[in-house]
């Protein structure tokens, strides 16, 4: 698990780190230094030579732009041709300007030198973590004019303009191809606006870990989720296995009954009942569920509800999803459910079992609550108002417990936006709760496997919702071996 650490847990462990080195009597400035060096290798293992190079540097006022220029020292002394351009040249780091001069290094102010879009490699290192709102106007010029280059552009710390805790980009901001980020992965890296500035995402160890809070929102990896995929035991059998029951689909929508139980099926699920007026549909496509016409207390045991795709939200539909939520068994609340629940949030309100919402974003906000620039926030806020599991969905899907725990989703492709791929998450949900794993990772777990699934389907080309479904078990059994299938975790 990754853990996502906001820029005040971060300012706090490095204090807490720097007291440890000066303990240590190692020299001051000893985390900028591992800082700077793990950024510079990134750098010239992503450049493949440094001889020759032309760096441009963008330096800013505070310990960002030291970071910067100390890599862009070690670029120097391995013969790139680097110039540092200064935005404020009465507040640049003066040990980290030192060490550029000393190494061969170019120093401008901050109209920079010509040919600054011409540059192999720009290094933005502006603004970090002490970075407040859009990049001011001279420092947005700037970042415009470095950006427009053919070269590699990596970001220090933070892409300078993103908002390091929430990925809110509030104006001018720089889009980099990479970040090379210090200490921690901070989640404005991973979700909203953020993520599309940062590029691929680096982490830097700069001996930080012991000295973190324990963070409150994480990015799961394929390790992690395997622990949710386990194939069945010796003793297992279909029942012990987690049953799934599914309330979708009408005589109108029968796909996304047929597209939430196969999804469920070829998750992981000992058995899938279904109940409701899809069942021709769903007998047709999968003749493994247990389909009744009847209400779900006609369907027989199960361990999670799934209710919502498609089944409508008419008096019946109403009263079919009130008699799921008042069981005391897991329910996902997809699609239809949603609407009547927003409509209608005491039905949500205080369950004793775990309540999993899985609204977009204009779901969500019928519930009266908006999807601001902070996603995690926005997420959490929703989770403690109503006391359930929210995952909000979007290119980073981000889940929030009512306490606050949060994830951000690390897998998936645009290819996603289609019609149906969202009934078949709600399934594989479904599947998964039914195991009686803890709501909120295994929510995480389910967004993690759907994205998974769908960069497989998305290799062949343009998908639709059921190939998501059949290329399912393949997804399954890569995850459940991360390594032997060829699916990388980020690099973060
Ligand atoms: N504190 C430490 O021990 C370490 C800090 N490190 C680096 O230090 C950074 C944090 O340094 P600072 O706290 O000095 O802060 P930053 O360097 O991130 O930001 C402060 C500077 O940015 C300017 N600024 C703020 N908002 C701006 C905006 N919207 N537009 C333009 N300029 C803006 C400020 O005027 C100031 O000059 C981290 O991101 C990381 O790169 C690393 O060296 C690791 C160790
Ligand atoms: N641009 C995108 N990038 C990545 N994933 C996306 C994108 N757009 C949609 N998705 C994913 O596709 C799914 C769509 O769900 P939803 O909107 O409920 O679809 P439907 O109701 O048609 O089934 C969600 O899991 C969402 O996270
Ligand atoms: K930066």
């Amino acid at each position: 698990m990754i853990g996502l650490s906001t820029a005040a847990e971060v300012r706090a462990a490095e204090v807490r780190a720097a007291e440890d080195v000066l303990l240590a009597r190692t020299r001051e400035g000893a985390l900028m230094r591992r800082a700077a060096t793990g950024l510079a290798t990134v750098c010239l293992r992503r450049l493949g030579r440094a001889h020759g190079v032309r760096v441009t540097v963008l330096v800013g006022g505070g310990n960002n732009g030291g970071d910067a220029l100390f890599a862009g020292a070690h670029l120097a002394a391995r013969g790139a041709r680097v110039t540092a351009v200064l935005l404020d040249p009465g507040r640049a780091h003066p040990a980290g300007l030192a060490a550029l001069r000393r190494a061969g290094g170019r120093v401008t102010g901050p109209e920079g030198p010509d040919g600054l879009d011409r540059a192999d490699l720009v290094l933005d290192g502006i603004v970090g973590i002490g970075g407040r709102g859009g990049l001011r106007p001279a420092a947005a010029a700037l970042a415009e004019r470095a950006a427009t280059g053919p070269g590699l552009t990596v970001a220090v710390d933070v892409p300078s303009g993103v908002d390091a805790d929430t990925g809110a980009v509030e104006g001018a901001a720089f889009p980099v191809l990479h970040t090379v980020t210090f200490g921690a992965v901070k989640p404005g890296l991973v979700v909203g606006d953020g993520r599309g500035y940062a590029g691929t995402v680096h982490l830097v160890d700069i001996g930080l870990g012991p000295h973190l809070a324990p963070p409150r929102a994480h990015q799961l990896t394929d390790a992690d989720v395997a622990a949710h995929l386990q194939p069945p035991e010796p003793g297992d059998d279909k029942y012990s296995r987690g049953v799934v029951g599914v309330v979708a689909g009408s005589a109108t929508y029968p796909g996304a009954a047929v597209l939430c139980t196969g999804a469920a099926l070829r998750t992981r699920a000992g058995l899938v009942r279904y109940a409701g007026t899809a069942g021709d549909g769903v007998r047709a496509a999968w003749p493994e569920a247990i389909v009744t016409d009847g209400r779900p207390a006609d369907a027989g045991r199960v361990q999670a509800w799934v209710a919502g795709p498609g089944m409508g939200t008419d008096d019946d539909a109403r009263s079919v999803l009130a008699e799921v939520l008042a069981t005391d068994l897991p329910v996902v609340v997809d699609a239809d459910a949603l609407t009547m629940a927003a409509r209608e949030p005491a039905l949500v309100r205080g369950r004793d079992a775990p309540t999993v919402l899985t609204p977009h974003d204009r779901e969500f906000e019928r519930f009266g609550v908006p999807v601001d620039a902070d996603r995690v926030g926005s997420a959490r806020r929703l989770a403690a108002e109503l006391g359930a599991v929210v995952l909000l969905k979007g290119d980073a899907t981000v889940v929030a417990a009512p306490d606050g725990t949060a994830y951000v989703n690390a897998t998936g492709t645009s290819e996603l936006a289609t019609a149906g791929t969202g009934d078949v998450l709600a399934g594989i949900l479904g599947a998964l709760l039914a195991t009686g794993t803890p709501a909120a990772e295994t929510a995480a777990a389910a967004a993690h496997l759907h994205g998974r699934t769908g960069q497989l389907a998305a290799e062949r080309g343009p998908l639709i919702a059921g190939d998501l479904v059949r290329r399912l078990p393949e997804t399954v059994g890569r995850v459940r071996e991360p390594g032997t299938g060829g699916l990388r975790d980020s690099e973060a």
